[in-house]
């Protein structure tokens, strides 16, 4: 992303590119149904077919350029624990690790991080914090799996989970495969969505007793059965 700086006084400060913010249950992975604060950041460097935020990585999406100090102060101010970072990519924000930096001081605060699993996220890791990080696994029906960064595995812990979202029979086998290639069951938290309205999720139950997927859990987009799953902002 490109660099976005304000002046205040004689120091520079960063600022982020906020397309919208919002107060709503988590309807996804392993804080499903607790109250979550979202900051959606714009642009993504990826473009997966079911995409449903494809508005959020236009180029000409609206958004609010709000600075360090201005995202903490709104995440305070609505007095919510569980923050989301989301978008679009987070990951590819310029700064965001200075972002996470400042989120570190927020003792109470849980930061959950969204991130399409192409971005190597051993330096944000590395900076340690209250910070989990969902990373997806893009299967095949995505169009996207050959960008995954597959290192990642080697850094995720049980606060982390990797996300399937899967939209086919096929995209059920290779996360069947990815599990248990990496071990992924053993060292994080492991979730199956699927693809909204492209595959029916007593299919997904199926092919996870088939398989014998005791460890790994089927996650239903909460928010898209609570509103309309077109809305925005919930
Ligand atoms: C919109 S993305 C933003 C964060 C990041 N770019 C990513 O892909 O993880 C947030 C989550 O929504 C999921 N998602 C996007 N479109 C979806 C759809 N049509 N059905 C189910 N999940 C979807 C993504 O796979 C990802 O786990
Ligand atoms: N309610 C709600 N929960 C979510 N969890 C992850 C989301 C996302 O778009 O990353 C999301 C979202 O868009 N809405
Ligand atoms: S990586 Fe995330 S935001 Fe980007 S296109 Fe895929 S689902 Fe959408
Ligand atoms: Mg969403």
């Amino acid at each position: 992303m490109e660099n976005i700086h304000r002046e205040k006084g004689n120091t520079v400060v960063s600022t982020y590119r906020v397309v919208e913010r919002f107060i709503s249950i988590n309807g996804e992975a392993a804080r499903a149904g607790e109250l979550a604060v979202f900051i959606r950041f714009a642009g993504c460097n990826l473009d997966c077919g079911y995409c449903d935020t494809k508005w959020a990585n236009e180029a000409g999406v609206p958004y609010e350029e709000l600075t360090e100090d201005e995202i903490i102060d709104y995440v305070r101010r609505t007095k919510v624990k569980n923050v989301t970072l989301t978008g679009g990519e987070p990951l590819i924000q310029k700064d965001i690790d200075k972002l996470l930096l400042a989120f570190e001081l927020e003792d109470d605060v849980r930061v959950e991080i969204e991130t399409n699993g192409s971005v190597d996220i051993a330096e944000f890791k590395a900076l340690g914090g209250n910070v989990s990080y969902t990373l997806d696994y893009k299967c095949p029906s995505s169009g996207m799996e050959s960008e995954m960064c597959l290192a990642n595995y080697n850094y995720i812990d049980k606060n982390d989970s990797v996300k399937f979202v899967v939209g086919s029979q096929e995209d059920l086998e290779k996360c069947f495969e990815i599990v248990r290639e990496y071990a992924l069951d053993e060292k994080t938290r492991v979730f199956i969505s699927p693809v909204y309205g492209s595959i029916d999720p007593a299919d997904i139950v199926d092919f996870m007793i088939e398989n014998d997927m005791n460890d790994v859990k089927l996650q239903l987009q909460l928010h898209k059965f609570i509103w309309d799953p077109e809305e925005r902002g919930v």
